[in-house]
Formats: structure tokens, C-alpha cells, sequence
């Protein structure tokens, strides 16, 4: 099997939601993005698949969330933006991009800074 990594980042705001403390008032973070997908296959070229199509199709989904309030967005009306939910979501919303036989997004890792990440993979 081959694993495929790439690393990225968005900037957004948030407030935690059925949360006591610091994290329920307006905060933002720049989130570090880790995305691994894996596949058994190779194209001609020795690619699982272009690191660019990953890093863009990940960067588009990302666009959607940059500079945002994320409790505002649809995904999180009613779900607390913490980075374990945040992970979920881009691993759902990636998998419906690149899961298919062949290809499997296996984990997305979400860092809120240089300590503290979550991670989603099923
Ligand atoms: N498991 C999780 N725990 C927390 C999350 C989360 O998404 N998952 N999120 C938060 C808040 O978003 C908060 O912004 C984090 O702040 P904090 O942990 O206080 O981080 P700091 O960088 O300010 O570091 P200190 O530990 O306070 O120095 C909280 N928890
Ligand atoms: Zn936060």
C-alpha cells in the first residue's frame, strides 16, 4: 500500500458550543490540515495521485471555511466547530472527492496550533 500526504491551512473563527470556559467566546485559530489517503495502485507515472490534485481539490474545500465564522456555515449550525468535528467533516467531504475502489481517504488531522490536533479516520 501506498500512503499520500499532504499539508495545508486555513484561518478561521470560532466559538465552542456546550463548552464552559475561554473556548466559548469568539476565537480564532490558523488550523493546519493534514490529509493521508491511501491506495494499492499506481498510474503510469508512479503516482498514487498528483500531490497538486490532492493539495487543490483540498484547498478548494478549504476556501469554503478560510476567513470564516465557522459557527455560521451550514456544517456547524448545530455541531461545535471543535477540531474533532472540523477533522470529520473534511474527511467526509474528501472522501466524496477522491473514495472510490482504489483510493481511500484514510485520516484527516486537524491542528488548532502547534500542540494540540485531532484526528478522524474510520
Ligand atoms: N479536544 C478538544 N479540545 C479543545 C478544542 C478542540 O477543538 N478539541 N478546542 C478548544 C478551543 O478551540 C481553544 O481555542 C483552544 O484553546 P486552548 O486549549 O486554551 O489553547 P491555547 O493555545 O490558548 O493554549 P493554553 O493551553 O491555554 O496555553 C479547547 N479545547
Ligand atoms: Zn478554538
Amino acid at each position: 500500500m501506498y500512503r499520500l500526504t499532504i499539508h495545508t491551512a486555513f484561518a478561521a473563527a470560532h466559538n465552542l458550543i456546550h463548552y464552559q470556559g475561554d473556548c466559548e467566546n469568539l476565537h480564532g485559530h490558523n488550523w493546519k490540515v493534514e490529509v493521508s489517503i491511501t491506495t494499492a495502485e499506481l498510474d503510469k507515472a508512479g503516482l498514487g495521485i498528483d500531490f497538486k490534485i490532492l493539495k487543490r481539490e483540498t484547498n478548494t474545500l478549504l476556501k469554503t471555511l478560510d476567513h470564516k465564522y465557522l459557527n455560521e456555515l451550514e456544517p456547524f449550525k448545530s455541531l461545535s466547530p471543535s477540531s474533532e468535528n472540523i477533522a470529520r467533516y473534511l474527511y467526509v467531504e474528501l472522501t466524496k472527492i477522491f473514495g472510490s475502489d482504489k483510493v481511500k481517504v484514510e485520516m484527516v488531522t486537524v491542528w488548532e496550533s502547534d500542540y494540540a490536533a485531532a484526528s478522524y479516520y474510520e
